[in-house]
């Protein structure tokens, strides 16, 4: 399709054209060389070119004003020549004196005068004659002007800095600024050194209007060095599942070039396209004395501090690499020395990312190769029979030209094309075009084109490995004859932004067409997704990640097949673990069976105590008309729980012993550890809700598996929490394993969509909320946090069924409410945590947290992971911070300080097993609710973990973050 424009120079040049041939008719001499002049394919695109740039500099946004603040002045000069101003020229001068309002306007002026017109990049020196075609799709697709020769064109070094520094600030910038239709780094990063003197700059490949259009050039002027669509395409039996490079990728073949020939007029529109697979023919890179020294340095350096240095052997690289610039000398010959050997660690770097892939790539042909054709050296047009046979190791080998300016890149990764077979007809289609690849970069290869013939061998009915047996096996150029599909499926959805709420690997997932081109992520990785016209596979990119190509990840849709399938062939399994999400309703019912439940195992638990010495008779009376009393209402788990706490006394267990031995030599009496419980070392009140552990009833594992099965949400202490791990592990493990999550995970949401939000300084506060296992410090941090800054941050105010002590004031300690009153709040939702200690109920509600951030104060609570989703809504947009624990051997360092376990409620030295204890318990928790994270600090040094904690709540208040959108919805809650 045309540029549209006022004169369309193409139309006028067909007209001329005609008349030409006319004349040739009428043999008219000379006729004949301009008429094959004038059709020179060339010469349309130079035109068309031509009108993409004219259509691009109409278009440049051109401010009405761009100097705001000098009109101002004037105006503001004329208002003070007023004699005798009115009172609106008076409100007029103060407005605009204002600094806010000259701020503004001198930021108007500054975005007004920027140029915002593409950077061009220079066209690669080394191009044949014939090579103009594609040379200007490059062109247009990079804005670059056709001004390309001459004095003064930068240096390929140039060049190779100002794209690496580009890339870098990109890599760097991405994510902090609106996502908007984003450049693919990926693009840059497949770049080959060799062409980065044509691609300084990444344009948006929507940009251009002539990519759609290179099928209908002609002849075979088409060059085999298209910078910008430099790739490979990857043929893969979709269908089948199977899939094989068939030949080499862009960096991989530098003179690898999706074409397209002649397209013979046909009724059909047969379009022939074709690839070159050819390699090494990259034209000789002039590298003469660079303009400035400084500048070849620069280059080198950052490309060298880009580098990820994990390995030794990147370390080595990046020394090396730093030692080229030190060989750097105003000297010719010295120079092309450093630059043989950035070539030497360009191709170890090389060897060193495809190591994996490619085990028998001879490194030394390859690097001999490449030196040959550097500095100092003319390159000679390789010869048909040196280039690689362009199969499966050659596609390896061939990546062995990856530019040195991106380490990052993913050599894995599949810029291309996937084919399939149609089972009925025997057909052949271009199954999917992967974003970002060659074929969608070129716009020359379409999903649903089907494929009639590879290199003029026929392929209708073949089976798609046989294809691709072909392709392997093809020298050179690869001739594909395709019919395009019609009409193209336009791809009209805007990119979406998820985060992945569950783990994906490709490889291990047998649904997909082609794992190859699949993309593994991590619960918590952000997603941007660009393509979702398939059902069932979408194709989507890891934002913040190394690798920034794009692959298939399953659509929302495929995951919830594969959830039906899984359920059906699961047998039925009516196991007691699958709980609802939010805590059940709390009745007096409930309440009344828990009290009986706890005299219950507080008889069980006197019983089995031979040293108590119980009134054995009375207490088995007592015990069995109980028992009849909780049989007759109570629910079926509650039954259970007492049988299994039949047999758990009846256990010889040590463990247990040993603990209620320590429980009781470090216990305090029931009053002082429930004000000690309230009150914080400091004397400050300590929001939460706490379990006694005062009672070795309490603390019985039966019951706190009641406990957990009633109020799942309660918060717990230290002691009591870590104890309570202790008797999960005697539990059924299938049915501990399978807890309320991990149920609930079945059902889960694959993605959850995200937008990037940026907070209002008149927004209310986020709350903070703190996430740790037990142990780790989470109170800690949280009470030091309120504590250094009292007007900044707060708890919210907890609810009691509890009597007021004296002193305590309704509503500054805690809200003083009935067993009625608080059941009712339950009932009605009020509560995101709650639960019970010493007989009274507890809990947080959603309104004293309101109240809190109301009052202006940052709300800051600790939460129980399960409780997440109780506070993830649009009103509180939580920010989730995990205290993840330091190494158990850290932890014994930094917790050996009685100051710190020598506090009155847990009252003994943490253990090394605690420590242990701690890190898998937190483990354990990252693994299930990582997704929900917004922040990870790791308490190591309290003062640190301090310091990181008020960073990250500064960091959440302040700064934009990638947050669920149905936080905007409008009937979100
Ligand atoms: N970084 C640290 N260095 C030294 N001691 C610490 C550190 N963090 C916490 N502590 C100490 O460890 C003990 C447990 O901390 P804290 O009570 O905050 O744990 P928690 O995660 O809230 O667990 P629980 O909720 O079970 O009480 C406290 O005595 C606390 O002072």
């Amino acid at each position: 399709m045309f540029v549209s424009s006022d004169i369309d120079l193409a139309q006028i040049l067909s007209e001329v054209l005609e008349e030409v041939r006319l004349s040739v008719d009428r043999d008219i001499i000379g006729a004949d060389l301009l008429y094959s002049l004038l059709s020179a394919p060339w010469l349309y695109s130079l035109l068309r070119v031509y009108e993409c740039l004219e259509q691009h500099s109409r278009n440049v946004p051109n401010p009405c004003l761009p100097h705001a603040s000098r009109l101002c002045q004037e105006l503001m000069s004329s208002l003070r020549g007023l004699p005798a101003p009115s009172s609106e020229a008076q409100e007029l001068y103060a407005l605009l004196k204002k600094p806010h309002m000259q701020e503004l306007l001198s930021a108007h002026d500054s975005v007004a005068q920027r140029d915002y017109a593409p950077v061009l990049p220079a066209v690669p020196n080394e191009m044949s004659d014939n090579e103009e075609a594609v040379r200007i799709v490059c062109l247009v697709k990079n804005k670059q002007p056709l001004k390309c020769c001459g004095e003064g064109k930068p240096s390929h070094w140039n060049s190779l800095r100002r794209f690496t520094m580009e890339k870098l600030a990109l890599a760097r910038q991405f994510g902090s600024e609106d996502q908007s239709p984003l450049p693919s780094p990926g693009d840059l990063s497949s770049i080959p050194v060799r062409n980065l003197g044509s691609l300084s700059r990444y344009q948006s490949i929507g940009s251009c209007n002539l990519c759609c259009q290179t099928t209908n050039f002609s002849g075979g002027g088409l060059n085999q060095s298209s910078p910008a669509v430099c790739d490979s395409v990857m043929l893969v039996d979709d269908e089948h599942y199977k899939c094989s490079p068939v030949y080499p990728r862009s960096w991989c073949s530098p003179g690898c070039a999706l074409q397209s020939q002649t397209a013979p007029c046909s009724p059909i529109f047969q379009r022939h396209r074709s690839v070159d697979a050819t390699r090494s023919t990259h034209p000789a890179l002039r590298f003469t004395k660079q303009q400035s020294l400084d500048e070849l340095r620069s280059t080198v350096c950052t490309v060298a501090n880009s580098m990820d240095t994990s390995t030794s052997d990147a370390r080595d690289l990046r020394k090396k690499m730093v030692a080229v610039t030190e060989k750097m000398t105003d000297n010719m010959e010295d120079n092309a020395q450093a630059l043989s050997l950035l070539v030497e660690v360009v191709d170890k770097l090389q060897d060193l990312i495809i190591a994996n892939k490619s085990p028998d790539l001879s490194r030394t042909s390859r690097a001999h190769q490449r030196f040959q054709n550097w500095p100092g050296q003319h390159i000679a047009p390789s010869k048909k029979s040196s280039r690689s046979t362009p199969n499966v190791s050659s596609f390896s080998s061939s990546s062995s030209s990856l530019s040195s300016s991106s380490p990052s890149c993913n050599v894995d990764s599949p810029n291309g094309a996937t084919i399939k077979k149609d089972p009925k007809t025997g057909n052949i289609f271009i199954a999917r075009v992967i974003h970002g690849g060659l074929a969608d970069r070129s716009g020359l290869l379409l999903p649903g084109d089907r494929l009639l013939e590879v290199n003029g061998q026929k392929v209708s009915g073949m089976p798609p490995e046989q294809v691709i047996n072909i392709l392997v096996q093809s020298e050179g150029n690869i001739l594909l004859k395709v019919i395009p599909n019609s009409p193209q499926p336009i791809n009209n959805q805007a990119t979406l932004y998820v985060r992945a709420m569950v783990d994906y690997s490709p490889l291990q997932d047998p649904a997909i067409p082609c794992p190859d081109v699949g993309m593994a992520f991590s619960k918590g990785d952000l997603l941007e997704i660009v393509d979702q016209r398939d059902n069932r596979w979408w194709q989507a990119r890891k934002l913040y990640s190394a690798s920034m190509s794009y692959g298939l990840i399953p659509s929302t849709n495929q995951f919830r097949h594969k959830q039906r399938e899984l359920w059906w062939s699961q047998p039925y399994q009516a196991h007691t673990c699958i709980r609802p999400c939010t805590p059940p309703a709390l009745t007096s019912t409930h309440i009344q069976q828990l009290e009986l439940f706890k005299v219950l195992v507080a008889i069980r638990i006197l019983l089995s105590l031979p040293s108590l010495q119980p009134d054995l008779i009375t207490l088995k009376k007592l015990e069995s008309e109980l028992s009849i009393l909780m049989d007759s209402s109570c629910p079926q788990t509650i039954t259970e729980l007492i049988k299994s706490l039949d047999a758990i006394l009846s256990a010889d267990d040590l463990g247990e012993v040993e603990f209620m031995d320590e429980m009781r030599c470090t216990e305090t009496d029931e009053e002082d550890f429930e004000f000690v419980s309230e009150e914080g070392e400091n004397g400050e009140h300590m929001q939460g809700l706490y379990i006694g552990m005062n009672s070795q009833l309490l603390s019985h594992s039966v019951f706190r598996m009641e406990i957990d099965s009633l109020f799942e949400s309660a918060g717990f202490r230290h002691s009591l929490r870590v104890w309570r791990r202790k008797a999960y592990s005697k539990q059924n493990p299938s049915c501990y394993s399978c807890s309320i999550n991990s149920c609930h995970n079945i059902l889960a949401n694959l993605y959850e969509d995200v937008v990037h939000f940026q907070p209002h300084i008149d927004d209310p506060p986020r709350l903070i909320v703190l996430i740790g296992s037990s142990g780790v410090g989470v109170n800690e941090l949280r009470r030091r946090l309120i504590k250094i800054n009292p007007n900044t941050y707060q708890g919210p105010v907890s609810h009691t069924t509890r009597p007021q002590h004296l002193g305590e004031k309704n509503g500054r300690e805690y809200h003083f409410v009935t067993k009625e009153v608080f059941a009712f709040l339950v009932v009605n939702h009020k509560f995101f945590e709650y639960g019970e200690h010493n007989g009274h109920m507890y809990g947080t509600s959603f309104d004293s947290v309101k109240d809190v951030v109301d009052s202006g104060k940052i709300c800051v609570i600790d939460l129980e992971p399960h409780c997440i989703n109780s506070v993830r809504t649009k009103k509180l947009k939580p920010y989730i911070i995990f205290v993840r624990p330091p190494s158990p051997e850290s932890m014994r360092q930094t917790r050996k300080d009685p100051r710190f376990l020598a506090n009155s409620y847990i009252k003994r030295y943490f253990q090394d097993k605690d420590f242990e204890e701690i890190v898998e318990a937190s483990r354990a928790m990252e693994a299930k609710y990582r997704q929900f994270f917004d922040c990870v600090i790791v308490n190591k040094d309290l003062q640190d973990s301090c310091m990181d904690l008020f960073t990250a709540i500064q960091h959440a208040q302040e700064e934009p973050q990638w947050i669920p959108s149905s936080w905007f919805a409008p009937d979100g809650s």
